[in-house]
């Protein structure tokens, strides 16, 4: 089946995909249906961090040459920098007295090791920086596909139920957060943790009096570090909320531009903006504050440290216990030991928010269509279009009422079938059934006699199409708008089909003709125009079973009728269920269904019905008087 109007979709359901085992114990967090939970105790935790960690794993396939060559470039760089203090206290101690004796190798010798490390630091971080670039952008690439990928092949259901918005910002701002982590963050906490350990090294190797000076220091530090965690993950967590409401108000309120302007909304959804805005500029200020905070008060303990150890080690040099070289030496490293966890610190937040992210992704990742494949379809190459409901019933979920109690319909080949019935009465879930988007509950659709779950999608796309409501164009021109469900189709099949349903007049008329983009000026297509164009589609996919949304705009009388002769040229002699909103519609019909709470209460001709006395009989009437008045 094709939704010819939305494209896109395959037409899968994810209902079943993410229904609950019953021996699951994390059963509540599979997929996308923990990801609002905050509250989550140790294993639910661990098990959604496994799940992250299976996607990054499975994601550094193909890369892990890369990412092995990216750690050793990362400790020899960080191992070359840590030492250059090491070199300085042998170039004093040991370089200056031999150089003073008249002895060369005492200056070249520390001079060449220095410039060595110094050029190994800086090549290597170079090399270092582009593969992790490479790295990241080539683990991002493939994320990237997949989440496309994924939530295009979910059920119209799934999508209904977590909003183009959720997906939107899974593709956009969470696949950003994990970029900045693995671009950036990555490189800055394994580099500043490697940089730190080889330095703490150096100055134990060194002098381990000013070792334990260093074990000092870290307990202020790990306390204020630990502070600075509590509070940022709070704030952190703030300002992700408050940034969360704005973005929603913004979308909501410009996708419902037509409403809010029409209600004039503007000025009071504007105040609700500026105080969400506030909220969020109140929040993301005390979070970055507390950066405030950790910065000075490590400065601080890092300078008093480094006091400390010239203190203590002055005196021993006095004494001659120490020398001047592995003084400055340790004073040089004690003052570049905690630099590291300033950015460190400062990526904390982009961990968090890439671990947030990945969660949220691999949640996503995780979802099933419903509707499946079957393993091995039963070929269909030819159809007639005869149609079968057999005992059809169908609840959207296991624990929702039903919304189709045991159907039986048999349409033959070639008839048109008019679907009529109040709101909320079931006819769209009728045809949806039809076109797959969901499997039934019970009972069985059949074409041509073959079950719809053992069809390929293949068949099913090209024997059953759908033209849905919308009339969806797809940016491009006319002509690949049309050529949507036959993408080889030639320019001549394509202005055949555009003749065939009476789209070709306007068409031509268009600035570029076929050619025409349909978002430039002068390619904006009226209701009924695009209807045409949708019908044309349908035309050029050329199915035995075509099943039509119809439009509930009102068009004014000429488009009506181009509109009218169009679907007319479209039906010519296939299977079709039209969900019908107008009499002029429902007279073409062989045959008119009045669909009420889920059962299909009257059946019959459009005329045999209107003579009657039921549901379809005051339709008619009624339309009637619309058409009269
Ligand atoms: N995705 C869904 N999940 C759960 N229930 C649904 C869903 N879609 C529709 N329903 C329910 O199924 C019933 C039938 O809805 P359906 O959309 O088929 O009616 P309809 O006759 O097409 O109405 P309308 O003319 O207003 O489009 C309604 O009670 C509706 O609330």
């Amino acid at each position: 089946m094709t939704p010819l109007n939305s494209g896109g979709t395959d037409g899968t359901g994810g209902a079943e995909g993410r229904v609950p085992d019953a021996e699951d114990r994390f059963a509540h967090l599979r997929g996308t249906a923990g990801e609002d939970q905050v509250d989550l105790d140790k294993p639910e935790r661990q098990f959604i961090r496994r799940r992250s960690w299976r996607l990054l794993v499975e994601l550094s396939r193909g890369v892990r040459l890369k990412l092995l060559i990216t750690a050793l470039c990362v400790t020899i760089a960080q191992a070359a920098q840590a030492a250059t203090p090491l070199v300085i206290a042998w170039a004093i101690d040991w370089g200056l007295p031999r150089a003073t004796d008249g002895d060369a190798s005492g200056l070249w010798l520390p001079g060449l090791t220095y410039i060595v490390c110094a050029l190994a630091a800086g090549v290597l971080t170079w090399v270092y920086t582009r593969t992790t670039a490479e790295v990241s952008q080539q683990m991002l690439y493939t994320l990237r596909r997949r989440v496309f990928r994924k939530t295009q092949r979910l059920s119209l259901e799934f999508h209904e139920d977590y909003t183009s918005g959720r997906v939107i910002s899974r593709q956009t701002s969470d696949l950003e957060s994990l970029r900045e982590l693995l671009d950036q963050g990555v490189n800055s906490l394994v580099s500043g943790l490697m940089f730190m350990s080889f330095t703490a090294a150096s100055i134990v190797i060194l002098d381990w009096r000013s070792g334990l000076l260093l074990v000092v220091a870290a307990v202020p530090i790990a306390m204020v570090v630990r502070w600075y965690q509590r509070r940022s993950e709070v704030a952190y967590r703030r300002t992700r909320i408050s940034s969360a409401r704005m973005i929603v108000h913004f979308v909501e309120t410009m996708t419902g531009i037509r409403a809010v302007q029409a209600f004039r909304r503007e000025h009071s959804r504007a105040a609700q903006y500026r105080r969400l805005t506030e909220d969020y500029r109140r929040d993301t200020v005390a979070s970055v504050s507390l950066f405030g905070v950790l910065q000075p008060a490590l400065l601080a303990i890092g300078n008093i440290t480094m006091v400390a150890v010239l203190i203590w080690g002055g005196f021993r040099v006095l004494d001659g216990a120490l020398e001047v070289g592995v003084l400055v030496a340790l004073v040089l490293a004690t003052r570049r030991v905690f630099q590291p966890l300033e950015m460190m610190a400062m990526f904390y937040n982009a961990l968090q928010s890439a671990t947030a992210a990945l969660e949220k992704v691999s949640g996503l990742l995780e979802e099933e269509p419903g509707v499946r494949e079957p393993a091995a379809p039963t070929p269909l190459p030819q159809s007639t279009g005869r149609v079968d409901l057999d005992g059809v019933t169908f609840r959207y979920t296991p624990d929702s009422p039903e919304v189709l109690h045991r159907t039986d319909l048999h349409i033959p080949s070639g008839q048109t079938v008019a679907v009529v019935g109040r709101t909320g009465a079931g006819k769209s879930t009728l045809v949806k059934l039809l076109a797959r988007f969901y499997d039934v509950t019970d009972g069985a659709i059949r074409l041509d006699g073959v079950d719809l779950r053992e069809l390929s999608q293949v068949d099913r796309n090209r024997h059953i199409a759908m033209v849905t409501q919308e009339a969806f164009l797809f940016s491009g021109t006319i002509a690949e708008n049309i050529a949507l469900g036959r993408p080889d189709a030639s320019a001549e099949d394509i202005a055949a089909a555009a003749r065939a349903v009476g789209a070709d007049r306007f068409i031509e008329a268009l600035p570029e003709g076929y050619d025409t983009d349909v978002n430039k000026r002068g390619g904006r297509l009226s209701a009924g125009q695009r209807q045409l164009v949708s019908f044309a589609r349908a035309f050029l996919a050329d199915p035995t079973v075509l099943i039509l949304d119809e439009a509930t705009s009102s068009l004014d009388m000429p488009s009506e009728q181009l509109v009218q002769q169009g679907l007319q040229r479209l039906l010519g002699s296939r299977t079709a269920l039209i969900i019908a909103h107008r009499l002029s519609t429902v007279a073409v019909a062989d045959r008119v269904l009045v669909v009420d709470d889920g059962r299909i209460i009257e059946d019959g001709s459009p005329q045999e019905l209107a003579a009657g006395e039921g549901y379809y009989a005051r339709l008619h009437r009624a339309w009637e008087e619309t058409m009269r008045g």
